[in-house]
């Protein structure tokens, strides 16, 4: 298993330019499914969990010409539906959470879907339910494999339907939106997940010649059609980096410049870290942060201490929840940290303790963080990487502390942050892979 060697303290300076968004991929990639002709995909981030589902849509049997680093054309016009049924499908797609993904445009298009037990960070349960009730609802049957953790789903026939959805999955709204756009009739979704990862696969599937209205709100309403074509699309910059920069530029006090932040779809992200007192410049579509010695924490308006929470977009999102906790912890001011939605998310806390962060954890989901105002540096130590999140928030706390730190089990990392140690010693880290 490879390992992160940090040799923290060194300020950072330059440009850096965010990879295509992670979560936007997986939903677009297996949005291909839907048509048997040609969808060119471009700013493809090179990332583990996304180069594993485009191998999961070539063994199925798309045609996948990966034309350059960061673009593909896809063509799924002889799909192998058998593929699902074998477990090399099931052991694969159980590598990451995206995988879900595929059965929604399976079930619109070829009338069968399997979805194997799904991976992706172990952060809690992540139960399905909105995605199975949003099908059964559309019409399909299901059978849940309790032995090997897999759900068989069938629908000879989608008809379209008004859905209230539990709860604003993020996968969930992708798979159902991308089952209904050929059912028969109209489906209208309330409490749909309304992310900029969301908006750019509706907006995708209406070039491909779906009819779905109110993107970007939590009801949609979507117009069955027959038959969907080809198209070309485009990734956003990825919105958890751009905030992972700006946590690094604040913590390792570096001028750092977020050359196409995707600022129009970044929501309440900016003002979350200015809330931490981090100042940061919007140049147009860049972010610029600069040096900055010290920040402070703002409080509520009545002076009591602050809270950072999660929440469905437009809300801050979970993703982003680890690195403002690591980056508060050399604030000056203290704040409460609240991960709502996940539950063993703030467990690597742990670490940033052996590291000298004053945190105190008062249940799986709430850390009150004293920030140290950088009175003392964190410190080196040897630690593990949980999930892609964490993993980044302690690679940035060892970017900032004294000495040396080793970070195993990269490969979370590597799941969502592309060449992201040859990125940062373009900024001057001292970081080598081992
Ligand atoms: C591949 C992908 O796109 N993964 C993202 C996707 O996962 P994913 O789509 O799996 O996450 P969901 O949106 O389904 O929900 C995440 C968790 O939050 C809980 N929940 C959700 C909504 C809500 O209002 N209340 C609530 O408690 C759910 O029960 C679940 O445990 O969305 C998550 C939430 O933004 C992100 O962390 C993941 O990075
Ligand atoms: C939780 C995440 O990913 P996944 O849903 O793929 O596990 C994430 O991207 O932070």
């Amino acid at each position: 298993m490879a390992s992160f060697e940090v040799r923290g303290g060194n300020r950072l300076k330059g440009t850096i330019v965010p990879q295509g968004a992670k979560n936007e991929a997986l939903q677009i990639i297996s949005a291909v499914l839907l048509t048997a002709e040609p969808v060119t995909i471009s700013n493809i981030p090179d990332i583990l969990d996304v180069n594993l589902l485009i191998e999961l849509m070539y063994d199925i049997g798309v045609k996948v010409n990966r034309v350059t680093r960061d673009t593909c054309i896809f063509q799924a016009d002889d799909v192998n539906v058998d593929y699902l049924a074998t477990d090399a499908f099931h052991k694969k797609g159980a590598k990451l959470r995206g995988s879900v993904m595929m059965a929604g445009p399976m079930l619109a298009r070829f009338k069968k879907a399997y979805i194997p037990k799904p991976g992706g960070d172990k952060i809690g349960r992540r139960p399905l339910d909105t995605h199975i009730i949003g099908f059964e609802k559309l019409g399909a049957r299901f059978d849940y494999d309790d032995a090997q953790g897999y759900f068989q789903l069938s629908s000879p026939r989608l008809q379209g339907t008004y859905m209230l959805l539990d709860e604003p999955s993020v996968t969930g709204t992708a798979n159902i939106v991308m089952a209904a756009v050929m059912a028969e009739g109209i489906t209208t979704i309330y409490n749909a997940a309304c992310e900029p990862y969301i908006q750019q696969l509706c907006k995708m599937l209406n070039r491909m010649g779906a009819k779905i209205s109110g993107v970007g709100s939590n009801l949609l309403t979507i117009e069955g059609v027959t038959k969907l074509g080809g198209t070309e699309h485009r990734m956003l910059p990825d919105m958890i980096e751009v905030g992972s920069f700006i946590g690094l530029a604040a913590m390792t006090q570096s001028e750092i410049l977020i050359q196409g932040a995707g600022v129009e779809h970044l929501g309440v992200i900016p003002n979350k870290f200015r809330q931490l007192g981090i100042q940061l410049e919007i140049r147009g579509d860049d972010i610029y942060i600069p040096a900055q010695e010290k920040y402070e924490v703002a409080t509520f308006l009545d002076g009591s201490v602050l809270t950072i929470y999660d929440h469905p977009w437009p809300g801050f999102t979970p993703d982003l929840i680890s690195i403002m906790l690591v980056v508060a912890t050399q604030a000056e001011g203290s704040v409460l940290i609240h991960q709502k939605m996940f539950e063993s998310r703030l467990f690597f806390v742990d670490k940033l303790l052996d590291m000298r962060a004053q945190i105190i954890l008062c249940d799986p989901h709430r850390a009150t963080v004293i920030g140290l105002g950088r009175k003392h540096p964190l410190r080196g130590i040897t630690m593990s990487s949980p999930d892609i999140r964490a993993g980044q928030a302690l690679l940035i706390a060892a970017l900032s502390a004294e000495g040396k730190s080793v970070i195993q089990n990269i490969e979370q990392i590597d799941r969502g942050y592309q060449y992201i140690d040859e990125r940062l010693r373009k900024l001057g880290a001292d970081i080598k892979r081992v």
